[in-house]
């Protein structure tokens, strides 16, 4: 029987089991089709970017590790991503940080920025079928080298800050109105302190002007959607982070826009999966960065952990998929880039698909019946449900490496690419 043939078997048996349960996996495997991951390309080469000029990476994040075939271009950055979308089941999305522009033509510094430095990503994205997100880059540059970006106090330094979202603002719109799929914009800023600070609020008040100024102009919803994203702290700014979660989640609900939640970005104790519900109440939609701390916003690639399976089931229970912008945020350089990459967002796939597979009402049924023992055992005979029998099937529909195959495709890539370097 060829290995096809086992993996259909497998599948059938599977679906039975399910349906057993009141699940019908045919119909979580379509639920997949929304679920669509804005795959991060700065993974492909620990933060880099394209400036010619390139700045050491600051901002509190870091890409430990040192192993060969990082890409150094931008069309080494395009293969490696092409290679990941080819081992990866389903529609996924790019998110590209403004620091990849295409300055063949000429570097120009972050204020200066136009459409035209990403008209080459755009037309990729268009290749590939795909839509793409993008990031103000307020990190690796001079202007922030005192650690402060729109919250300075340098006016000159705040307002090339200012100048800089702006310009990636209306960047967006335009990539999500040629592209035909909103564009979610995030902002994302390093500003802090290493010791204790004494005008906190002068920093936050400055904040709050600054993203007044650069969001003044309001594009279509079609084509852009603003996301700010807060956190707890970073490397050398322990003392205070000047957007806090209660500073971007009162900034998010007073001017409807998204919050990104980032599960690095909290106390290591707090989980994302258990605030969706929560800011959902108050904002229309938000964003995430799905990565794996460890002990620290370490950006280590995501595997299948407790933390991710509650943010994909919390997501699939509710139906909050069109409220819920799917993006990640590692970046690991002590391993082969691709394989990191790959194993990441699989991982995080693996976890939608867990959670499509869950008899939710059933379980839900139990819990207002108060029979939380029943419940309990449930969620933990799911566990062991035969899970890798769907994901397979659904890898074999997808035309795409099953289980542990991509290995091998990732190995003769680095034998065959990455090793020259
Ligand atoms: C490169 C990203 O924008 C960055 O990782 C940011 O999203 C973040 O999470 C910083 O800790
Ligand atoms: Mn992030």
């Amino acid at each position: 029987m060829s290995n096809t043939e086992n993996i259909k078997k497998a599948y059938e048996l599977a679906k039975e089991r399910y349906a057993a349960l009141g699940v019908d996996a045919d119909a979580a495997i379509e639920k997949m089709k929304g679920v669509n991951i804005s795959l991060h390309c700065w993974q492909t080469d620990d933060v880099g970017g394209c400036e010619v000029k390139h700045g050491e990476l600051s901002g509190g994040i870091q890409a430990t590790g040192n192993y060969p075939g990082k890409a150094t271009t931008i069309e080494e950055i395009r293969a490696d991503l092409e290679k990941v979308l080819a081992l990866l089941p389903g529609k996924q999305r790019l998110n590209l940080h403004a620091i990849y522009g295409d300055f063949q033509g000429g570097v120009v510094d972050r204020d200066a920025i136009e459409v035209k430095h990403f008209q080459s990503w755009i037309d990729w994205c268009k290749k590939q079928g795909i839509g793409m997100d993008f990031n103000a880059t307020c990190f690796s540059h001079e202007r922030a080298a005192d650690g402060f970006t729109l919250s300075s106090k340098n006016e000159e330094n705040r307002k090339f800050w200012v100048e800089h979202v702006k310009r990636c603002r209306a960047i967006s719109a335009e990539v999500g109105k040629q592209l035909g799929t909103p564009c979610v914009h995030n902002t994302w800023i390093p500003d802090g302190s290493k010791d204790t600070p004494v005008d906190r609020n002068g920093y936050r008040a400055n904040l709050k002007k600054s993203l007044d100024e650069a969001m003044a102009v309001k594009y279509p919803k079609e084509h852009m959607k603003d996301a700010v994203e807060s956190k707890l702290f970073g490397i050398g700014v322990e003392s205070m982070t000047v957007g806090s979660h209660d500073f971007y989640l009162g900034y998010a609900i007073a001017n409807n826009i998204l919050i990104c939640l980032d599960n690095g970005h909290f106390h290591p104790t707090e989980q994302v999966g258990d605030k969706i519900s929560s800011v959902l109440q108050f904002v229309d939609e938000v964003l995430l960065h799905v990565t794996r701390p460890i002990r620290w916003d370490s950006d280590h690639v995501v595997t299948l952990n407790e933390d991710v399976q509650l943010i994909a089931s919390e997501i699939m229970r509710n139906n909050f998929l069109n409220r819920v912008n799917i993006g990640l945020d590692f970046f690991d350089a002590s391993i082969n880039r691709i394989g990191a990459y790959v194993t990441g967002t699989r991982a995080a796939q693996k976890a939608f698909l867990i959670a499509a597979l869950e008899p939710t009402n059933d379980l839900v049924k139990l819990e207002e019946a108060g029979k939380n023992f029943e419940r309990l055992a449930m969620l933990e005979e799911l566990k062991t449900m035969p899970f890798s029998a769907v994901w397979d099937y659904y890898c074999l529909q997808e035309n795409v490496p099953v289980g542990a195959d991509y290995i091998a495709e990732i190995q003769k890539y680095e034998n065959e690419v990455l090793v020259n370097r």
